[in-house]
């Protein structure tokens, strides 16, 4: 099983932003992360995307097959929840069932405190969603983004507003959920540590164009940080992952 991102072109006011841009081959269960300046076109890859499963399905697939847009879990960038109802509700109304009985309202209770329970933000559960602040909703986001078992999760920038450990915690369910669902994860990263620790695969974008693409390990070195970022940085080598350090 494999997903294919082919051709995509976008331009905005006649700037071209994605120049024909072909990710290659997503396997099953990879966790593909975008990197690349700010304006490379990185979000508008990952917005687009939504659009172009209605647009020109035939440019993303899944063994040739046209994704339909509940195969897709989206957290946009700097997301906030503006809805006044509490999460559990707020997770009850993005599922796709009807919660007309009792019973089924019990039982979408039942799947989203599940959730909440695993991502480790149960606590959560009660909150009101005006009141989350700004790392909750990005967790809250998650489980939104996750609630309906996608095959393809997107997120952007997804450990943004993160502290250190909800930053592990998060990354570290959506690797668990990308492996056991036999899903695909594409995400916007800009700390390169996280990126080399979870990802399987490194895309970085450059004026719209695939600049490189390669495991991380292999992919991640000084040179491409000085090209990509202009930033001159030193790899050091622990256990078997490359450590970024920028030098000022
Ligand atoms: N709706 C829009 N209208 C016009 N230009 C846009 C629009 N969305 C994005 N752009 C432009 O497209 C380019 C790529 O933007 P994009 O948000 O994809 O960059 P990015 O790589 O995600 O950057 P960042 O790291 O800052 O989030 C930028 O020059 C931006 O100004």
């Amino acid at each position: 099983m494999s997903l294919n991102i082919k051709n995509l072109s976008v331009s905005f006011s006649g700037n071209l932003v994605l120049d024909d841009l072909t990710i290659p081959e997503i396997k099953t269960g990879e966790m593909v992360s975008l990197i690349g300046k700010n304006g490379a076109g990185k979000s508008t890859l990952l917005k687009q995307m939504t659009k172009l499963i209605r647009l020109k399905p035939q440019l993303i697939t899944i063994n040739g097959k046209s994704l339909a847009l509940d195969d897709i879990g989206y957290l946009p960038q700097d997301h906030r929840i503006s809805a006044s109802i509490t999460v559990v509700e707020l997770l009850i109304t993005t599922m796709h069932v009807g919660v007309n009985s009792l019973f089924t309202k019990a039982h979408s209770a039942q799947k989203a405190l599940t959730l909440l329970e695993d991502i480790g933000i149960i606590r959560l559960a009660n909150k009101v969603c005006t009141e989350l602040s700004g790392g909750e909703s990005q967790m809250v986001g998650l489980a939104q983004a996750i609630v309906n078992k996608p095959k393809v999760l997107i997120l952007d920038e997804p450990t943004s507003a993160l502290d250190m450990n909800n930053q592990l915690k998060l990354l570290e369910y959506v690797k668990t959920y990308t492996r056991e669902n036999n899903a695909y994860t594409l995400m916007v990263v800009h700390d390169l540590n996280l990126a080399i620790q979870y990802s399987d695969q490194v895309a970085a974008l450059h004026e719209g164009k695939l600049f490189a693409y390669g495991k991380p390990q292999e992919m991640i070195n000084q040179q491409l940080i000085l090209d990509l970022f202009n930033v001159n940085s030193q790899i050091i080598q622990l256990d078997d992952y490359p450590v970024v350090v920028v030098r000022p």
